[in-house]
């Protein structure tokens, strides 16, 4: 289930009052990795400690010396130069350097395991250039790496890089996990998370507004009852697919129906063929015609194109007052048009927007490196301005109803081909006529998405090919197991 995550500022406020009370952190943080190295690692391992100038190289002196009591061949190398230790960090080096020696020649060639406890959360800028050097060679080699509380390199608050960072296999993470674990860089430079909390009471922590997504629950929404007819699963308006892009709106389509709602149209800007071969339970109309039928969500966007047409059938649409998802060029023509924007904003209804990065900085007049680099801020800035419930796509999506944000678990870079957006607006869509919450459905949608590819990675390891349409039945099985 969802987790909490804290910010930098969080931790070292919660660090400073328990280390107040007396609690000694660093001593469990890093006998807690020292553990956790001899529960995973053979005794025949050589391991080589990286430590840093912090409090996050005083958690590798603490681990170097456990796993060395244990039996272990162990070097610590400190990789920058070490001025005045803080006393904690200064107590655990002189309680190494009465077992063994600090390496300053580099890493011993037989080393088959590498701890990284160069930086944690108190990076505040780029890594030193000879730093990273070292730092490349190791991932360069293909050692295994074990980070201590965050790889070094990576930002805990937005995962972004400063400069370079160490990746490591494995991550053990103490306190409180972070949203830097789990979202742009994050999960490619973490491996897998392991959270020590170290005993904390968790009159420690404090209300977290972000949360890590995960579930194993079929939504309460979605428990069916014998004595349902279609309507009550409600009917989903689709309305894009303008010359050359029909495509989209037909997968979005297709996802809807798949993800169980009860009926669904879709409106062609381009001429409508008269119906799906593959699917010929969807409905297929003219956009027109479609906009005047009753609907009880609409999804806008799929291949819409931004042409007067557009622009006219947006106009209607955001206006109505059932739910709305805004995909792909719905929220460019939002971005260029400031009537439509504002017109968005004051919708009674609720609004689900669902942009990319690309999409998500047009929104915001930013430049998409700069929504990368701040993913959190920016999917609650976008809420906030939308009056929605808006997500920014890629690796650890992230959702926000403009107060508090989670990150998306699940999902892979298999999902990053042709159509895989629309098939996402039609599953949330979905979601909604079924009775989600627009929170609930964006953050179940997304999830669902993600588990869905991941589901088809397990027996495609390489991940390269999955199909939008593929997802779509993929996701329909992951949603039917769920209890
Ligand atoms: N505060 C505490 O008592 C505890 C801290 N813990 C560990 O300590 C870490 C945080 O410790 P710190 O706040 O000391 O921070 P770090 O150990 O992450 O690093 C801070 C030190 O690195 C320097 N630095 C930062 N960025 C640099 C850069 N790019 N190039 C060169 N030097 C740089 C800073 O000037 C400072 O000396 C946590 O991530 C965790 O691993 C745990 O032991 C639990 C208890
Ligand atoms: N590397 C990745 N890891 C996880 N999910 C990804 C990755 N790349 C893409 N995705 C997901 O795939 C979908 C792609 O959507 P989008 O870029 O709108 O594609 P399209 O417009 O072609 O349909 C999004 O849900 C996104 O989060
Ligand atoms: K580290």
């Amino acid at each position: 289930m969802t987790h909490p995550l804290y910010l930098r500022a969080e931790l070292q406020k919660i660090e400073s009052q328990q280390l107040a009370q007396g609690l000694p952190l660093m001593e469990r943080a890093g006998t807690a990795a020292a553990r956790w190295i001899g529960g995973h690692y053979p005794r025949s391992s050589v391991i080589t400690v990286l430590v840093g100038p912090g409090n996050n190289g005083g958690d590798g002196y603490v681990c170097a010396r456990h796993l060395y009591i244990a039996g272990f061949t162990v070097h610590v190398w400190p990789v920058l130069h070490v001025g005045d230790l803080a006393a904690d960090a200064s107590q655990a080096r002189r309680l190494w350097l009465e077992l063994g020696p600090e390496r300053i020649a580099g890493l011993p060639s037989d080393t088959t395991l590498v701890i990284d406890a160069v930086f944690g959360i108190g990076l505040n800028r780029p890594v030193p250039e000879d730093v990273a050097t070292t730092f490349r060679q190791i991932n360069d080699a293909g050692l295994n790496v074990v980070a201590l509380d965050i790889p070094s390199g990576l930002d805990a608050d937005s995962g972004q890089i400063h400069g370079c960072v160490l990746s490591a296999n494995h991550t053990l993470t103490f306190i409180g996990d972070k949203p830097g674990l789990h979202t742009a860089h994050g999960q490619d430079a973490a491996g897998e998370v392991v959270l020590f909390e170290l005993d904390l009471p968790a009159a420690a922590y404090p209300a977290a507004p972000n949360t890590l997504y995960e579930t194993t629950r079929l939504p309460a929404q979605l428990r069916r009852h014998q004595e349902s007819n279609k309507g009550t699963f409600g009917t989903v308006g689709v309305i894009g697919g303008a010359a050359g892009m029909a495509g989209a709106a037909i997968l979005a389509g297709r996802a809807a129906l798949r993800l169980g709602a009860g009926k669904v149209r879709i409106g062609m800007l381009a001429a409508a063929t008269a119906y799906d071969p593959l699917m010929p339970e969807l409905m297929l109309a003219d956009a027109a015609l479609a906009i005047k039928q009753p609907h009880d969500v609409w999804l806008v966007g799929p291949g819409l194109g931004r042409d007067d047409t557009a622009i006219d059938v947006l106009t209607t649409l955001l206006s109505r007052s059932e739910p709305l998802v805004l995909d792909a060029d719905a929220l460019n023509l939002l971005a260029t048009h400031s009537a439509l924007f504002a017109q968005c904003k004051a919708r009674q209804g609720d609004t689900v927007i669902t942009p990319h990065p690309a999409e998500a900085a047009r929104l915001l007049n930013k430049e998409t490196s700069a929504v990368q680099a701040q993913r959190l801020d920016a999917v609650r800035e976008l809420a906030f301005r939308l009056n929605a419930v808006a997500l920014i796509k890629g690796s650890g999506t992230v959702v926000s109803d403009g107060l508090q944000i989670s990150i998306n678990q699940s999902g892979n870079a298999a999902l990053a081909s042709a159509g895989q957006g629309d098939v996402l607006g039609g599953m949330i869509a979905a979601l909604l006529a079924q009775g989600m919450s627009a929170l609930e459905a964006t953050q179940f949608g997304v999830y669902l998405h993600g588990a869905a590819a991941d589901q088809w990675l397990q027996s495609n390891a390489a991940g390269i090919g999955l199909g939008a349409s593929e997802t779509v039945e993929h996701a329909r099985t992951v949603l039917n197991r769920l209890k």
